[in-house]
């Protein structure tokens, strides 16, 4: 049975976070595994508060995992602090873990800081250096560079500017630009571009979390990383196409993908 573990924080309505992750997981017939690294109270249309779970415990939960279960990929999702990145880093680095597929979660939908400001730093030089793939969307890839991306060929200077920091790929997602959204794959040589027409719903909570833990799935089925990110890209296409009109706000994606 292929295996999956998601590192990531709690999304009480369901919709991101540790609950997208193991959806996915699941719509994807891999066994799934958590770590939670914070719980946020939040639904449809933001996030109330959160407590982010102290590092001893975020420490033991990958042990405990990583030392009895082989782990086919690891998705990291919301990570806090600078004290729970170097935590979760050291432990990935102890068990010499591969395939490690990195949502770099900064702020929600809805404008919450799901990322100390301070910790943008250490997220830089400690934990996207020993990703497989990153995968940020625009303003995530501003605040780690410092620059504003306004347009495809900034996509892609923006794209070699973060291979520079040492992941393997890098997965820009161009959805926050205006019309159809583009998302551009490098590998340090090559470009990929994924075109999609723009669906056309507000219902688009968590799809960031659900993309990276397609991926990650895929790969822990022994995928290549480019097919990992086609196959995970046909994937998030059907969960917002089948997006569920729940809530106030921004319904969550829809899972199961047998259905569709
Ligand atoms: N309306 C849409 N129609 C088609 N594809 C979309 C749409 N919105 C997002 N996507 C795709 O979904 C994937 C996730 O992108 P998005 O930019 O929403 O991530 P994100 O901002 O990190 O999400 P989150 O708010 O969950 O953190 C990308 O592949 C993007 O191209
Ligand atoms: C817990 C959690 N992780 C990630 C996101 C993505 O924005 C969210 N809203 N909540």
């Amino acid at each position: 049975m292929e295996t999956a573990l998601t590192i990531a924080g709690s999304d009480s309505s369901g919709g991101a976070g540790i609950q997208a992750d193991l959806k996915t997981f699941s719509a994807l017939k891999v066994y799934g595994m958590s770590v939670i690294t914070a719980v946020t109270a939040q639904n449809t249309t933001g996030v109330r508060s959160i407590a982010t779970i102290p590092t001893n415990i975020i420490q033991d939960q990958m042990e405990a995992v990583l030392e009895d279960i082989p782990v086919g990929a690891v998705k990291i999702g919301m990570l806090s602090s600078s004290h729970v990145i170097k935590t979760v880093v050291s432990t990935l680095v102890n068990v010499k873990a591969t395939n490690i597929v990195l949502d770099p979660v900064m702020v929600s939908k809805s404008g919450h800081h799901l990322l100390e400001y301070e910790a943008v730093q250490t997220l830089k030089e400690d934990l996207i250096p020993i990703a497989t793939i990153v995968t940020p969307n625009l303003p995530e890839a501003e605040a780690i560079l410092g620059r504003k991306i306004l347009c495809e060929e900034d996509m892609k200077e923006a794209c070699q500017q973060l291979n520079e920091l040492g992941p393997k790929y890098v997965l820009l997602k161009g959805g926050h630009l205006e019309g159809d959204p583009v998302d551009v794959l490098y590998d340090g040589t090559e470009f990929h571009h994924f075109y999609q027409e723009r669906i056309l719903t507000k219902n688009t909570h968590g799809t960031g979390c659900t993309l990276s833990s397609a991926i990650a799935a895929h790969l822990a089925k022994g995928n290549s990383v480019v097919d990992s990110v086609h196959l995970a890209k046909e994937y998030i296409t059907g969960a917002i196409q089948h997006s569920i009109s729940i809530g106030q706000g921004h319904g969550p994606t829809h899972h199961f993908h047998q259905l569709w």
